[in-house]
């Protein structure tokens, strides 16, 4: 409890947590509901199979052996004979993608207007359009215009926050790495991994009423051609 800072009794004051880590934990949506009951949630979600990437390249960034001398897919088609340590990584990097799952969990303890998801392929691309959404979620007054704040930095290839004299201040090297391309063989069977979960996914946003990001609509489309 130390970690957290002592809330403000200022109605303007705003505290933010954030973590990818406990998302998909069976316990979390129960802990933080009785801490926080009036907490809101904001979900930020992109393709499951970009994000089971996405962790596959920053264990391998963080020299975690079983990355190092693992291809993305025998990580991926592990099976249950695998070595313990190649299943561990196997779950982590699917796990956490099945969204309507833990979701749903985190909508026992949250009513359905506290929760937010966020398109994160949007939030990369339109940073500053999404705030406006995010902030009138929160009730932030007044509003930003995040328009003036950010800037493309062609170098880091991100969205960053302009400073004076035409700095600029992106996220560190942990975020945005550059890595190949996700190979066919893997989108291919991760499509079909997680089609049953975006098919979930799909009802369970139209049930809420919240939009469906562009790759969710994307993904499945792609999947009733194949
Ligand atoms: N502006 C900007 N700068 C840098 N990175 C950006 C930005 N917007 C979105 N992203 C994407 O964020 C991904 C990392 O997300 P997280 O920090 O939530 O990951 S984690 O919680 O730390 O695991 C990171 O994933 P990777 O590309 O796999 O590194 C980025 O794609």
């Amino acid at each position: 409890m130390d970690f957290f800072p002592v809330p403000s009794n200022i109605s303007t004051d705003f505290l933010f947590e954030k973590s990818a880590n406990y998302f998909d934990t069976e316990v979390a949506p129960k802990r933080a509901a009785a801490l926080l009951p009036r907490a809101k949630i904001i979900s930020i979600l992109i393709n499951p199979a970009d994000r089971a990437y996405s962790w596959y390249q920053h264990q391998r960034a963080h020299q975690d052996p079983v990355a190092l001398n693992h291809t993305f897919h025998e990580v991926i088609s592990a099976g249950p004979s695998s070595p313990a340590a190649l299943q561990s990584l196997h779950r982590r990097c699917l796990q956490p993608g099945a969204y309507s799952s833990h979701l749903e969990r985190w909508l026992h303890h949250y009513q359905p207007s506290q929760l937010l998801i966020v398109d994160g392929v949007q939030l990369r691309s339109s940073p500053a359009q999404l705030m406006d959404g995010i902030q009138k979620f929160l009730g932030v007054t007044p509003y930003y215009n995040y328009t003036q704040a950010l800037t493309f930095d062609e170098s880091k290839g991100f969205w960053c926050q302009k400073l004076e004299a035409g700095r600029t201040r992106c996220l560190g090297k942990s975020k945005g790495r550059k890595y190949p391309e996700m190979s066919l063989e893997s989108r291919v069977f991760l499509s079909e991994y997680y089609r049953e979960q975006n098919v979930e996914l799909l009802r369970m946003l139209k049930r809420l009423g919240q939009p469906l990001p562009i790759w969710l609509r994307d993904e499945l489309h792609n999947a009733s051609w194949s």
